[in-house]
């Protein structure tokens, strides 16, 4: 099931390196309550944002309450941070004003206030559904135009134009993972192809976390090594992006998708057409 060797290629090496103050957001929901466990044995301080409250669970974790779309207490809480892990917003279809409301505006106070308060890499959990659209069969690349498959999608889309307008005009490091589906256990035949398991996806923000400086901006699917995956990986689509291996440090253990090879229902492609 883990998928670290393509975190690795994908992004960078996510290896042993210590990481400093993470700020996550949305650290109340799904991902956040994972990625929360995982950072506080390996980050020196984790700050964790989210509009619901939140206490701290150990001595390096601090919490705020804020609403993304307030840009003042979002810069706020995010003062003293070396990176942000940005999960915050609304996660499936909703109406237009709320998607632009909370993952637009922001996403786009998360990225300014990293800008003027001087963070250097900032993480944004974009989604597979930039590109939901392209047909059953097609393997997506990273690179192909996005066709999102709703309004949801679309608003995906402006948070990655959003990282690479920050990263170009600004020179912020911004790495975009396109969450598959983030799930305990696959429990639908198209997360034979889609499913993205906890562990992995630790892995894959470990990796984004901990990527080279040098990295101006990357986007790579986050999906575990399903067998049925459509969504071309570096190995697979033959662009290796910032690949680099740290002297000295251990490989991981890489064990293959407990998925590999069973069989299952054809997966389907898109969710909901907008
Ligand atoms: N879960 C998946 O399979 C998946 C797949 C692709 C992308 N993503 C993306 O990953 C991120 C996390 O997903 P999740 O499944 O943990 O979602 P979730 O809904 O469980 O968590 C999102 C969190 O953001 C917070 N939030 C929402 N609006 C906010 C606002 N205006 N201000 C402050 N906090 C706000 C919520 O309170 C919640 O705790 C989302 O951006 C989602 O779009 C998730
Ligand atoms: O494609 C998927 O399965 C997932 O896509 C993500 O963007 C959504 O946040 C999640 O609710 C979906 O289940």
């Amino acid at each position: 099931m883990y998928n670290v060797e393509d975190a690795e290629e994908e992004i960078g090496w996510g290896g042993v390196v210590r990481l400093g103050t993470v700020a996550v957001t949305g650290a109340a929901g799904n991902i956040g309550s994972v990625v929360r466990e995982a950072l506080r044995d390996e980050a020196t301080r984790v700050i964790l944002l989210d509009r619901v409250p939140l206490r701290p669970e150990a001595d390096n974790e601090d919490a705020h309450t804020v609403d993304l779309r307030d840009a003042a207490a979002v810069e706020s809480a995010l003062a003293g941070a070396d990176q942000v892990l940005h999960l915050g917003g609304v996660p499936d279809e909703a109406p237009l004003a709320d998607l632009l409301d909370a993952n637009v505006l922001g996403t786009h106070h998360v990225l300014e206030a990293a800008r003027r308060t001087g963070i250097e890499r900032v993480v944004l959990a974009s989604s597979n559904r930039v590109t939901g659209f392209y047909p059953v069969g097609h393997v997506t690349r990273p690179q192909e135009p996005l066709r999102p498959d709703g309004l949801y999608g679309v608003s995906k889309a402006a948070v990655e134009a959003l990282g690479q307008l920050y990263a170009d005009k600004f020179g912020l490091s911004v790495i975009c993972l396109r969450i598959g589906s983030f799930e305990p256990q696959p429990t639908e035949p198209r997360h034979l192809a889609t499913w993205l398991s906890p562990r992995d996806a630790i892995g894959y923000i470990r990796a984004a976390l901990t990527a080279p400086p040098s990295t101006r901006f990357t986007t790579v699917y986050a999906v575990s090594a399903n067998t049925r995956r459509f969504w071309g990986t570096s190995r697979s689509s033959g662009t290796r992006l910032h690949a680099r291996r740290q002297r000295g440090t251990p490989r991981p253990r890489h064990s293959r998708s407990r998925l590999a090879g069973r069989p299952g229902g054809t997966p389907g492609r898109p969710l909901c057409p907008a």
